[in-house]
C-alpha cells in the first residue's frame, strides 16, 4: 500500500517536475545524450577494424580507444577482465561509477592469438604454456616433458595436430563477432561435443556470468549490472545449442579465462541486442534519468556569470579565512558557508559584534536579523537563488567527504555570487582548478604558510598523567575515551577538564570551549575528539593525541594524516594565549605515526562528491513503478553515471531511514526523500524511533508534537548524560524538520528551542560535575561492577605502564598498539626526534 501510494504521488508530481526539469536543465541532458551515450541509431562511420558490417561493436570498439582512437568520455568501466571467477560484486561496484576508457588492444592480438611476423602463436593463460605454444620450442617443451613415453613418431603427431588447431583456432579466434553471431543463429543444430568438453564449456559460461569485467563492459549497452547473470545464462544456452565444433574447441582450449571471456564478449552483445530490446530499453531509460554528468551544466544562471573563484590555499593556523572573512564583511552583500553550525554562529556572532548586520541560517535554526545583507549558514542550506557579491565556502576540502561532500560541490558548482572564496587545505585545489575550466570561472590562488610552525614535542607524556600541563588539549576518539581520560586526569592530578565531542550541541561544545578558554576558573585542560578540529576558537598551548586509531564502524583504524594535521594544527593559534603550538602523543609508541602524520604533504584529492537533487530521483523514479524508496535509491546508484571527478556520496544511512519509513504509509516520494536527511543517529534506537514517531504523525496530516519530557536535574551518572543527548538531538531533530517542512505541520518549535536550551543547560552542569565511568550507547543503563581502586575494569582496560599515575589504555586500543609494535620494533632513540 505504501508502494502504491508512493508510486502514484512519484507520478503525479512528476510531469509537472519533468517539465521544469528539462527546461532548466535542458543544455545539460543534450550534452549528456550526445557524448555520454552512444546513438543506437546514428549512422555508422567507417572505420578499419575486425568487426566489419557490424551494427553495434563498430560504435561500441571505437569509443573504446580500439587502436589508439580517440576516447569519449564515457560511464567508466573497469578494464581488467582478471576478475571472473566470483570476484564480480566487487569489481563491479568499485569500477562501476566512473568513466575510464578500456583499450582492446585488438589490432596485434585477437582474444589470445597474436599475428607475429606470419606465424601465429596461441596464448592461454590458464593451460601450460608448453602445451599452449605451437612452435618449436613447445615440441622441445612437449618432448623433455614426456620423452620416455613418447615415441618420435607421436611427437611428429603431435606437433601436426597441434599446428592444425593452432590454425583452426587462428581462424576462429579472427572471425568477425557479428558474422560468428549470426552463423550461431542460423545454424540448426550445435556440434556434438564429448562429456568433458561439455564440462570445460560450462565452466567457461559460468566465468563468463561471474566476470565483473564482462558485467561492467555489458553496461555500456545498457544491460544493468542485475540483468546480466541473466543475460549470460540465455546466452550460454543459446551458444550450446548452436556452437559449432571448432569454435566450441577453441573455447575448451581457452578454458574459463579472460581470453574466453573477451572472445564471447562481442557475441554476447550481438545476442542481447537482438534478444533484450525491452530490457536495454528499460535500462537506458534508467541511466538517461540517472545521469550525473555534467554537473556544471546544472546551474545554468551561475554559469551565465562571469564568477571570480579566490581559493586561499594553506594549513590550519593560516589566516584563510580571516581574509575571506574581510572580503566578506566590506562587500554589500554576503554569505558564508561553513561545516558545522558552530562555524556558522561563530561567524554570526563575530560580523554581528562589527556592526555589520548579519543573519544566521543552520538546519536547525533561522535567526533572521532586520535590514541584514549578510548571512552565515551551514553549507546545506546555502541557497541557489539568491545572488550574492560576495560568497566564502570554507573548508573546501570537504568536497571530497564522503557522505557531505556533494553539498560542498553544489556551492561551488551552482553559488550565485560575482566573488567566491575557498578556504581550505590544498588537498582539493587541482580539482577546483579542473571544476573552474569546465564553468569557466576565473580562478585566483592565494597560497598561505602556518603563522608559527608547528612542533613536536618529541618527549611525549611517557603515559604519566603528571605530564599534563594547563593550556593541554587531549585528543580521544570516542566518547568513552574522552570521558576515561577526563576521569583519569581529574582523579591523578589537580586539573579540571572540559570536554568537546560531536555528540554534544553546538552551544554545550561553545560553553566548555569558553569554559576552558577562561584564565580564571579551575578548568584548564580540555579533553576532546576529533570534533576540535573544526570551528572553535581555543586557547590551546599544546595537543595531547592519548591515541591515533578510531572506530570506522567496523574495525579500529589510524587516524588518517590529513585528520592528525587538522586537529594538531588547533595548538598554537594567531591571538591566542600561546600562539607556539606543541604536539605530542601520550605515548611513546604513537609519535612515530604523528611525526609521519605531519610530515605528510596533503593528499591530492582525484574525486568530488555528487548526489542528485530531489527533482532527479524523483524522475527516475517515474521509470520505476513498484520500488520502494530504498530500493529506488540503490537502483539510482546502479544506474548513475558521472564524470571522472566525481563520485556519488555514500547513502547508506539514507537507505536506513528509508528502510525504518518504508512502513509508513502516506508519505509522497519528496517527504520520504526530505525524513531521509533529517539529522539523526542511525545508530541511536532511541533517535530512530522518535523520527518514526514523526514522520507517521505527519503522514497522518496531524501536527507533530515533541511528545517528550524534560528531566528536572542534571544527569547523575552517564547514562542519564547519554540520555540528555539523546533528547537534544531529538529536538535537533524536530527543528530540523520545521525547517524543512510547512511550520504548521511542526507547530511546537518555540518549545523545542526553550527545551532545546534548557537541556544544553543540563548538559553543561552535568559535564562539569562529571566524574563517573563513561558507557557506550550499547551499555547503556546496564553500568558495570565497579572495579578496585587501580585495578583495570576486566576485559576493557590494559595498564600499559604500572604505579600510581599509571593510565589505562582501552583494550582494543591496546590490541592494534601490541600489533604495531610487533611490525615495527620501537626505536630507542625515538625521544631524541624531533620535527617541526
Ligand atoms: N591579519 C590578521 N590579524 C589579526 N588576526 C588574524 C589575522 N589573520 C588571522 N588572524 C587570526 O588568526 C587565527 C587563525 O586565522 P584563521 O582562522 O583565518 O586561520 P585559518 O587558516 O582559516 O585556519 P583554520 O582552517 O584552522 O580555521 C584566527 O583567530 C584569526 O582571527
Amino acid at each position: 500500500m505504501a508502494t502504491t501510494l508512493f508510486n502514484l504521488c512519484a507520478r503525479k508530481r512528476t510531469i509537472h517536475r519533468l517539465k521544469v526539469l528539462l527546461l532548466s536543465n535542458i543544455h545539460h541532458f543534450n550534452a549528456a545524450s550526445t557524448s555520454q551515450f552512444r546513438n543506437f541509431d546514428a549512422p555508422i562511420p567507417s572505420f578499419s577494424t575486425h568487426f566489419r558490417n557490424s551494427r553495434f561493436p563498430l560504435r561500441f570498439l571505437q569509443s573504446w580507444n580500439l587502436s589508439g582512437g580517440t576516447t569519449l568520455p564515457m560511464r567508466q568501466f573497469s578494464d581488467h577482465a582478471g576478475d571472473g571467477g566470483g570476484e564480480k560484486d566487487t569489481a563491479a561496484e568499485s569500477d562501476y561509477e566512473f568513466g575510464k576508457s578500456v583499450s582492446f588492444e585488438l589490432e596485434n592480438e585477437v582474444n589470445g592469438v597474436s599475428s607475429l611476423s606470419g606465424s601465429v602463436v596461441v596464448k592461454n593463460d590458464d593451460t601450460n604454456e608448453c602445451n599452449s605454444e605451437v612452435d618449436d620450442d613447445s615440441v622441445e617443451c612437449n618432448s623433455n616433458s614426456s620423452s620416455s613415453s613418447i615415441g618420435r613418431d607421436e611427437l611428429e603427431n603431435n606437433s601436426n595436430n597441434n599446428n592444425q588447431n593452432s590454425e583452426e583456432f587462428a581462424s576462429v579466434a579472427l572471425r568477425d563477432p557479428v558474422e560468428l553471431y549470426r552463423a550461431l543463429c542460423d545454424a540448426k543444430k550445435g556440434a556434438k561435443l564429448e562429456r568433458s568438453e561439455g564440462e570445460v564449456l560450462l565452466e567457461v559460461f559460468n566465468y563468463f556470468a561471474k566476470s565483473g569485467w564482462a558485467s561492467n563492459q555489458a553496461l555500456a549497452i545498457y544491460i544493468g549490472l542485475s540483468f546480466f547473470p541473466t543475460a549470460a545464462s540465455k546466452f550460454h544456452h543459446f551458444f550450446r545449442k548452436k556452437c559449432p565444433a571448432d569454435v566450441a574447441r577453441y573455447l575448451v582450449s581457452l578454458g574459463p579465462s579472460d581470453s574466453a571471456v573477451k572472445f564471447l564478449f562481442p557475441i554476447f552483445v550481438e545476442f542481447c541486442l537482438d534478444n533484450f530490446p525491452d530490457e536495454i530499453k528499460r535500462f537506458r531509460g534508467m541511466v538517461e534519468m540517472a545521469d550525473l554528468t555534467k554537473p556544471h551544466t546544472w546551474f545554468p544562471f551561475a554559469r551565465a556569470m562571469k564568477r571570480k573563484i579566490i581559493y586561499h590555499c594553506g594549513p590550519t593556523n593560516s589566516g584563510k579565512t580571516y581574509n575571506a572573512l574581510q572580503r566578506f564583511m566590506d562587500a554589500k552583500k554576503g554569505i558564508y558557508c561553513g561545516p558545522l553550525r558552530l562555524l556558522a554562529m561563530e561567524v554570526f556572532d563575530k560580523v554581528n559584534a562589527k556592526g555589520i548586520y548579519c543573519s544566521l541560517l543552520t538546519g536547525q535554526e533561522k535567526k533572521h536579523v532586520p535590514f541584514s545583507n549578510h548571512v552565515a549558514c551551514t553549507v546545506e542550506m546555502v541557497s541557489m537563488q539568491e545572488l550574492y557579491d560576495v560568497a566564502i565556502i570554507d573548508e573546501i576540502q570537504m568536497m571530497s567527504d564522503p557522505y557531505r561532500g556533494f553539498a560542498w560541490t553544489r556551492a561551488l558548482l551552482g553559488l550565485k555570487a560575482d566573488e567566491i572564496h575557498l578556504c581550505g587545505d590544498p588537498s582539493v585545489l587541482d580539482i577546483v582548478r579542473k571544476i573552474c575550466q569546465d564553468t569557466g570561472d576565473e580562478l585566483y590562488e592565494q597560497h598561505y604558510e602556518r603563522f608559527k610552525p608547528l612542533v613536536v614535542e618529541a618527549k611525549t607524556l611517557l603515559g604519566n598523567l603528571q605530564n599534563i600541563r594547563s593550556g593541554d588539549c587531549v585528543v580521544a576518539f570516542s566518547r568513552r575515551e574522552i570521558f576515561e581520560v577526563k576521569l583519569a586526569i581529574e582523579k591523578q592530578t589537580k586539573h579540571r577538564c572540559c570536554v568537546i565531542y560531536g555528540a554534544l550541541p553546538p552551544e554545550t561544545r561553545r560553553h566548555q570551549a569558553t569554559l576552558f578558554n577562561d584564565q580564571s576558573n579551575e578548568y584548564d585542560v580540555l579533553v576532546a575528539s576529533d570534533a576540535v578540529g573544526m570551528g572553535l576558537n581555543l586557547n590551546i598551548r599544546r595537543v595531547i593525541f592519548n591515541s591515533l586509531s578510531k572506530y570506522n564502524g567496523d574495525k579500529m583504524v589510524p587516524v588518517p594524516a590529513s585528520q592528525v594535521k587538522q586537529i594538531a594544527g588547533r595548538a598554537g593559534r594567531r591571538g591566542c594565549l600561546y600562539p607556539d603550538g606543541l604536539a605530542t602523543t601520550m605515548h611513546l609508541d604513537d609519535l612515530d605515526y604523528l611525526i609521519e602524520c605531519l610530515k605528510q604533504p596533503f593528499d591530492e584529492v582525484k574525486k568530488v562528491g555528487l548526489f542528485p537533487f530531489f527533482e532527479q530521483v524523483e524522475l527516475f523514479a517515474s521509470q520505476l513503478p513498484n520500488m520502494t524508496f530504498c530500493q529506488l535509491l540503490e537502483k539510482f546508484g546502479e544506474s548513475c553515471r558521472l564524470d571522472g571527478s566525481y563520485f556519488l556520496c555514500l547513502y547508506d544511512h539514507i537507505k536506513k531511514i528509508a528502510n525504518m519509513l518504508e512502513r509508513v504509509q502516506g508519505l509522497s516520494l519528496e517527504d520520504r526523500f526530505n525524513f531521509c536527511f533529517a539529522p539523526v543517529n542511525i545508530r541511536d534506537p532511541k533517535a530512530m524511533y522518535h523520527l518514526l514517531r514523526f514522520a507517521t504523525t505527519f503522514s497522518q496530516n496531524m501536527p507533530v508534537n515533541i511528545a517528550m519530557g524534560l528531566p528536572r536535574s542534571s544527569a547523575r551518572n552517564d547514562s542519564e548524560l547519554l540520555d540528555l543527548e539523546t533528547r537534544h538531538q531529538v529536538l535537533s531533530m524536530y527543528l530540523w524538520l520545521s525547517n524543512h517542512f510547512k511550520q504548521e505541520r511542526f507547530p511546537y518549535v518555540k518549545k523545542a528551542e526553550a527545551m532545546a536550551t534548557d537541556i544544553a543547560d543540563l548538559l553543561a552542569h552535568s559535564l562539569s560535575n562529571a566524574n563517573w565511568k563513561p558507557l557506550s550507547r550499547g551499555t547503556r543503563g546496564k553500568p558495570k561492577a565497579e572495579k578496585g581502586e587501580g585495578q583495570p575494569e576486566s576485559g576493557n582496560a590494559v595498564v600499559l605502564k604500572t604505579g600510581k599515575h599509571s593510565y589505562l589504555r582501552p583494550q582494543a586500543l591496546s590490541k592494534l598498539y601490541d600489533r604495531r609494535r610487533q611490525d615495527k620494533p620501537l626505536q630507542v632513540d625515538q625521544s631524541k626526534k624531533v620535527a617541526a
